[in-house]
């Protein structure tokens, strides 16, 4: 973590779904230590900078310097019955991440200490060996959160962690955030919560493609 450049640096990033233009010459700064909400109407590109900002997608201009490796959090999946993964095995998948630079846990009992604190910390302990498929949507989410968390990155990206989520575990997973960012990894989350935004160091702004300031 180099505190002089922040996490994420992107500039001039534009995007189109065929033809349509999605983003347009959007410029931000993810920094350190801190969480910034990314807000703004449906449809305005929030997802789509979000996947460009983590590397899921290639922007069609732009550039996007990443200091350390990113998480990202993915909206709730509708999985069907046949995919038998367990709760441990969806939070488990996030330790595999470092594997190729071999930063990933050096021992498999701190994995299971890992992915034990993990679920813990997003109050899922007790679901353990349940099937994802079996889960609420909310449920999930908050799995997907620990996912998320197992990771152990410096720059963590969720699309809509609170989406479908009770309102204590709302205020939980924004809980969670600061305690992220408090011990100065950088965290950038999508939200149309207006106590998320509240509780944001920083407020990202997007309407129709581009940043509001
Ligand atoms: N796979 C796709 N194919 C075509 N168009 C898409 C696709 N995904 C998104 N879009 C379009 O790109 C625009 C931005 O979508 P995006 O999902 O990034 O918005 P958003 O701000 O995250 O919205 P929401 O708040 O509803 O989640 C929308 O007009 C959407 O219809």
């Amino acid at each position: 973590m180099n505190p002089v450049r922040p996490a994420i640096q992107a500039s001039g990033l534009s995007y189109a779904f065929g033809g349509s233009k999605v983003l347009e010459k959007v410029t931000v700064d993810v920094p350190w230590g801190a969480v910034t909400a990314l807000t703004g109407p449906n449809g305005a590109g929030k997802s789509t900078l979000v996947e460009l900002l983590a590397g899921v997608r290639s922007p069609l201009e732009g550039v996007i310097e990443r200091a350390e490796d990113v998480a990202l959090v993915v909206q709730r999946p509708a999985v069907p019955e046949t995919l038998c993964v367990t709760v441990r095995d969806v939070v488990t998948m996030g330790t595999w991440g470092d594997r190729r630079r071999g930063r990933g846990p050096r021992s498999a009992r701190e994995r299971a200490r890992i992915v034990g604190d993990a679920i813990a910390r997003v109050e899922m302990d007790g679901f353990e060996r349940r099937p994802f498929f079996a889960l609420s949507g909310g449920q999930r989410q908050r799995v997907l959160i620990a996912q998320g968390l197992a990771r152990s990155a410096e720059i963590l990206v969720l699309d809509e962690p609170a989406a479908g989520l009770d309102t204590e575990s709302q205020a939980r997973a924004r809980t969670i955030l600061a305690e992220e960012a408090s011990r100065g990894i950088a965290v950038l989350c999508v939200t149309h919560d207006r106590a998320d935004i509240a509780a944001a160091d920083h407020v990202i702004r997007l309407e129709r493609g581009t940043i509001l300031s």
